[in-house]
């Protein structure tokens, strides 16, 4: 079940302060411990170390010495705590941006363009084609580009889902330099009225030099509206090290973060938006077209702890 395990530990967190709160005060010495196993717990669901350290410190400064009164409930206290600390973290970086009404408000010679960088694997195919998909409910078509000439695989997936949902695309030749594809997309866009060009860029091991430079070209040429990263929800910390990568080598301005439908942990998400300071926009809730949703704090947030307050 999604995000079970870490769930699970701030479950676990919730009773235990409750068990120790008996004298209707908490004592330092019987939190204290309490927050050294949540932080290794939350750490093991995924959450990035600082992450998890900042969420007990959190807690940590709410809780000890806190007197409960006596007809309050200490359960609630302790879920609140929770729930500000976490939103606080998702919310590092967050403003929400409305693409539809940005498409809406370009002129055709003037197309909103976005990049899509990520790992291979992640799922960018698929989210590029959410992405299309999104556009054309809303009434307006985009045009694919398929800059990842090296691996004619990525080429031939994204040509399918363009012509599944009646999007022109443009590709290029075998090892045709990707940032000439980028180019006679947005030609092509303005030539003919278009107002979104979604990107894809390649996405081969992350630590290559030469993939950086590659991606800086492309960067470079597009001048791109929006530098999209997408990750896995399911990778954990190697999520947190590719935002990293992106950013230094071409700036991220938002993450998309796969796969949510799946992620058992559930700690990715607030590493990804603690550590890197980016805001993460859309998540991948499946893999239909249809399954992409707005990331909201609040209501991410909720999904983590939802359960708890209920019971509270
Ligand atoms: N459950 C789930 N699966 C997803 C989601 N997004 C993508 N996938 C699946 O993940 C797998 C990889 O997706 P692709 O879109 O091919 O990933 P890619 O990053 O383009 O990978 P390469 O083509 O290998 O570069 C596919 O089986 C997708 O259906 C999601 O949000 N949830």
């Amino acid at each position: 079940m999604v995000f079970n395990k870490l769930k699970g530990v701030l479950k676990k967190f919730v009773d235990s302060v409750v068990e120790v709160a008996v004298t209707r005060e908490l004592r330092e010495e019987d939190i204290a411990p309490l927050l050294d196993e949540l932080v290794i717990e939350l750490a093991e669901s995924d959450v990035a170390l600082e992450v998890a350290e900042e969420i007990a410190n959190r807690l940590r400064e709410e809780l000890i010495g806190r007197k409960i009164p006596r007809f309050s409930d200490v359960r609630s206290l302790v879920v609140e705590s929770l729930e500000k600390a976490i939103v606080d973290v998702l919310s590092r970086g967050y403003q929400p941006l409305d693409l539809i009404a940005e498409a809406r408000s370009r002129s055709p010679g003037n197309p909103l363009r976005i990049l899509f960088f990520g790992v291979n694997g992640v799922g960018k195919t698929t989210t590029i084609a959410k992405f299309a998909y999104m556009f054309k409910q809303n009434g307006i078509t985009p045009v694919i580009a398929a800059a990842d000439t090296y691996r004619a695989g990525a080429q031939e997936q994204l040509r399918r889902h363009a012509e599944k949902l009646s999007v022109p695309f443009i590709g290029g030749r075998y090892g045709a330099d990707p940032a000439s594809v980028v180019y006679d997309a947005i030609e092509y866009a303005r030539a003919r009225g278009y107002r979104v060009i979604l990107a894809d860029t390649a996405g081969r091991m992350h630590t290559d030099r030469d993939l950086m430079e590659e991606l800086r070209k492309i960067t470079r040429v597009a001048k791109p509206d929006y530098r999209a990263l997408v990750v896995d929800a399911l990778t954990g910390n190697d999520a947190v090290e590719q935002a990293r990568f992106f950013d230094e080598a071409v700036g991220i301005d938002f993450i998309i973060l796969t796969k949510v439908d799946a992620d058992v942990k559930g700690g990715t998400a607030l590493s990804v938006a603690a550590v890197t300071g980016k805001p993460i926009l859309f998540v991948g809730t499946g893999q239909k077209y249809e399954d992409l949703e707005l990331f909201d704090p609040k209501r991410y947030t909720e999904k983590i702890i939802g359960e708890l307050k209920q019971k509270s």
